[in-house]
């Protein structure tokens, strides 16, 4: 049985939950930060190149989901290799093809390394943090670049305008007029709903669960307000909020409603103007659809975490995952 997972702190990033920590239904958590946190620029050591770089993710893991849709808005399949870890989260860590062959999981073609905690230490032996993924890497150097969502997301928006087309150059996520408010609808969705999933889904008492499930629902009263007749969350184009919301909103049905018991409602019967917008990205933007496994997350999260499955057993539904428009 693992004893550690991961939690998210207010600001959405993870932290790691120690299962003994856990007394009385209070959860103690050790926060720990990204910690690389490089950028990719002209100036810098690391100088945008085609193929000098590569993008280490899960398809399971929310924030790495985040990477691979931005990856594939901006046309990098070139330009920046990437490299599915299996679902299957072990005491190792995450564990490419070589020892977990769960369909649709790649070796690393890079150094042919059992675990992604394998990079962590090559590029930096002494290295005692979490090996998280997403993971941008560079070739160049054989060392780990960032490994925070949000920085990867930035760097795949603005480092290779100049390799690509004008199409995918010109396709922007965030926009200046806009940042402000990307940054805030941003940030009220990891606190508000992110967090409040995850505290919910790892609580070991009612009062603690009850405290994150009904804000939760509010939540998402209140986004569904915010989509009445919106395409998108702000202004009206697809920004990097949309992208945050889609990977907590495209795992609700079928992993946060039954595993993590946030199921006052479901998002396909309780929610319209969420539904409509949700199933427009996947089905109308084929980087949401080509980038969600739904085999990849239900596994991940069903066979990850034991102590709330501790049976293995990954359910069959929702049938289906999502629905048509
Ligand atoms: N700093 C990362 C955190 C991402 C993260 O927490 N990834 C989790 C999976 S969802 C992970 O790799 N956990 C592995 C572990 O804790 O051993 C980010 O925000 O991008």
């Amino acid at each position: 049985m693992l004893s550690r997972v991961s939690f998210l702190s207010s600001t959405g990033r993870c932290f790691l939950l120690d299962q003994n920590q856990s007394t009385k239904g209070e959860l103690h958590l050790c926060r720990t930060q990204a910690e690389f946190l490089h950028q990719i620029d002209k100036q810098g050591p690391f100088a945008p190149e085609p193929g000098r770089y590569h993008l280490y993710a899960s398809s399971s893991c929310p924030w790495a989901n985040q990477c691979l849709i931005v990856h594939k808005l901006k046309g990098l399949d070139d330009i920046i290799s990437v490299s599915i870890a299996s679902p299957r989260l072990t005491k190792e860590g995450w564990a490419f093809a070589s020892v977990d062959a769960f369909p649709g999981t790649d070796p690393d073609p890079l150094y042919n390394s059992r675990y992604i905690k394998d990079l962590y230490h090559r590029s930096h032996p002494k290295f005692q943090g979490r090996c998280t993924v997403p993971l941008l890497w560079d070739k160049r150097t054989q060392s780990v670049v960032n490994n925070d969502a949000d920085d990867i997301m930035k760097i795949f928006n603005f480092a290779f305008n100049d390799f690509l087309p004008p199409h995918y150059a010109s396709a922007n996520l965030y926009p200046t007029h806009l940042r402000h408010e990307i940054r805030r609808i941003a940030d009220w969705v990891n606190e508000s709903i992110t967090k409040a999933i995850f505290k919910a889904g790892f609580a070991v008492s009612s009062t603690v669960y009850c405290s994150a499930v009904i804000p939760l629902f509010e939540a998402l009263d209140q986004l569904e307000g915010m989509l009445a007749g919106k395409d998108y969350l702000v202004g009206n184009q697809l920004t990097q909020s949309d992208i945050i919301l889609y990977v907590n909103m495209i795992r609700f049905d079928p992993i946060y409603y039954h595993h993590f018991k946030c199921n006052m409602r479901m998002i396909r019967t309780g929610y319209p103007n969420i539904h409509t917008w949700l199933r427009k990205l996947y089905w109308r933007i084929p980087a949401f659809q080509l980038t969600t496994d739904f085999n990849h997350i239900k596994s991940g999260f069903y066979l990850s975490y034991d102590p709330i499955n501790n049976s293995g057993i990954v359910p069959m539904g929702p049938v289906p995952h999502i629905e048509p428009l």
